[in-house]
């Protein structure tokens, strides 16, 4: 039971990543290529492209050493923001997506390059498997929040202070996740989020707070898949 519905959801998520590709990635793009299991799909679904002779020239940013390797043994050719400081298009995974397709992203840890890559993006496209679709940030997933070790305890304080229940992220085998960069990520339980901008606002503004999962006015496009097929939303400008 269990089984049928990982199979289910993980299928959401290829639809939804081959859909995306198939209508974003064009010949001659510079893309950014995002992280985790519905970003991996979009890496595949990129490489069966290329083997089909497709999309040949076109070249990804990866947005994190794990989406990096993938592309690398699938033969995805790379750049870097330092080489195209503007790319096209970025296809990402989210965790949670709000209505006006404000997101919570760094469930996979790779929250920062994912915001910097983003950032670069001229369209943001999230891919998602239905069951990532919330009413409001925050009703299912906590807000990561990347800290720099030097003095990361404060920032707990910090955090707990603005209302969440902080979590430090450690690995399966008990120590601390590190992020690409080194750093921490303290998993923030904030419940169902009122004012995200203000939030969001308040964790920029905090030395030793070098990145977090709210990713709010940047998402241009999304593609869900679910039950009923797959849906393009497009965010309102
Ligand atoms: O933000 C992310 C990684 O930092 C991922 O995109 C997010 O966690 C979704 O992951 P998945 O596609 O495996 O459900």
């Amino acid at each position: 039971m269990a089984d049928d519905a990982a199979e289910r959801t993980a299928r959401y998520k290829r639809e939804a990543a081959e859909a995306a590709v198939e209508r974003f990635f064009q010949a001659g793009m510079r893309v950014g290529l995002g992280t985790g299991s519905t970003a991996a799909f979009v890496v595949r679904a990129l490489a069966a492209r290329r083997e089909r002779g497709l999309l040949l020239d076109v070249l990804g940013v990866p947005t994190s050493l794990a989406t990096e390797a993938l592309a690398r043994e699938l033969r995805v050719p790379l750049t870097t923001l330092d080489a195209h400081p503007v790319l096209d298009v970025t296809i990402d995974g989210a965790d949670e997506v709000a209505p006006e397709l404000s997101v919570i992203k760094g469930g996979g840890g790779a929250l920062l390059r994912e915001k910097i890559v983003a950032q670069a993006s001229r369209r943001v496209v999230i891919v998602a498997d239905v069951a990532k679709l919330s009413p409001r940030l925050g009703t299912h997933w906590p807000v990561p929040v990347e800290v720099l070790p030097f003095g990361w305890r404060s920032q707990q304080r910090f955090l707990e202070a603005l209302g969440a229940r902080v979590t430090p992220r450690s690995r399966a085998d008990g120590s601390p996740f590190h992020t690409d960069q080194g750093n921490l990520v303290l998993d923030c339980a904030f419940g169902p989020i009122d004012t995200p901008v203000s939030l969001a606002a308040r964790l920029d503004s905090r030395a030793g707070v070098v990145g977090h999962g709210l990713f709010l006015g940047l998402v241009t496009d999304l593609v869900v898949a679910g039950p009923s097929g797959v849906e393009h939303r497009v965010a309102r400008s």
